[in-house]
């Protein structure tokens, strides 16, 4: 292990609680498209019974960009009354502003969350300092872990091995979730941080491959249409059957191809799919785009590849 890290010696039992598959929280609206705690509710009923290992509340599948500082806390005030003590709870707090993202860690803290993440600061191009800086801020703000995360696509900031190096010099911080594609990145993020610093896989694409290349958990935008599936994933992994494991991957990127090949974005298919199992979580929030009339009948063809793989992997 790195010698910088030795102090972090101990802490693996620590991060138990957050090894497994970990559903990135929907965001649930009423036919408004006002948050909705009934259906927030709903949707962590639906998790709780599928056995995830916890959940990920606010980040991108969350549309955090998309709410105001109220509608944030008041979901992950939602989500806590009713997880609280029954799976591990992140919750996500990075937002545009350092002050922003301070109140909403506290706040997340208030409520018992488990750890706090968040992404590097978007829109102004800024300097590694300045975002070491965001991040230390959020970090300083409450004694809870954090989780730094890494998702360049959509941030246009990378995460460096140095930097993350430069992070983990503080002992709140416990490892990174990587939403990058490249599965060498989360290979160079284990070997910096070691056995005691958790990597989440973030690519669904990639989870398989993630996992093997030294993720210890997963944290997915994807994970809620199919926990069943990446819950087996996962398993087949943990009892070294990777021919298995590459087979339901294959099944999963289909999945995730015709999810993504609709009218509608990506979120507010998987919330038909919910919806079409009993969920309503209504639809996302503009510009993200609803489904269209004609994604109707492709929605179900989805469904019947869900059902198809879980009666051959998971029965
Ligand atoms: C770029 C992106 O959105 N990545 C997703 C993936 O889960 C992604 O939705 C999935 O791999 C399908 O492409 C996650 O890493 C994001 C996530 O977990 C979250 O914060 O909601």
């Amino acid at each position: 292990m790195p010698k910088q890290y030795e102090h972090q010696e101990g802490s693996s039992l620590r991060l138990e609680k957050f090894h497994g598959i970990i559903p990135a929280f929907y965001a649930c609206y009423d036919d408004q498209g006002n948050i909705s705690e009934p259906r927030t509710k709903a949707l962590c009923d639906y998790l709780l019974e599928k056995k995830v290992q916890g959940v990920y509340v606010g980040g991108s599948s969350g549309e955090c960009i998309y709410q105001n500082l109220d509608e944030r806390k008041a979901i992950l005030g939602y989500v806590a009354e009713h997880l609280k003590g029954k799976m591990t709870l992140i919750a996500h707090v990075g937002a545009p502003s350092t002050r922003d993202s301070v109140e909403l860690a506290k706040h997340a803290a208030s409520l018992g969350y488990d750890a706090l993440s968040a992404i590097p600061p978007i829109y102004f191009k800024l300097p590694d300092s300045a975002v070491y800086k965001y991040w230390s801020e959020i970090i300083d703000a409450t004694p809870l872990d954090f989780i730094i995360y890494n998702i360049p696509q959509t941030t246009g900031y990378t995460l460096t091995t140095s930097l993350f190096a430069k992070l983990l010099a503080n002992p709140k911080v416990i490892g990174v979730k990587n939403s990058s594609m490249p599965t060498m990145d989360i290979e160079r993020f284990k070997k910096v941080g070691g056995d005691n610093v958790i990597v989440f896989n973030g690519p669904d694409e990639q989870f398989v491959a993630g996992r093997i290349m030294g993720a210890d958990a997963g944290i997915g935008g994807t994970y809620g249409a199919m926990p069943e599936l990446f819950l087996q994933a996962n398993q087949f992994i943990q009892q070294g059957k990777f021919e298995e494991a590459k087979l339901i991957q294959s099944e999963i990127n289909d999945i995730i191809i015709a999810l993504v090949s609709l009218d509608g974005s990506m979120y507010a298919v998987i919330k038909e799919v919910l919806n079409r199992r009993g969920v309503n979580i209504g639809s996302v929030r503009g510009p993200l785009e609803g489904i269209s009339n004609e994604d109707a009948g492709r929605i179900d063809k989805i469904i019947h590849m869900i059902d198809k793989s879980i009666a051959r992997f998971c029965e």
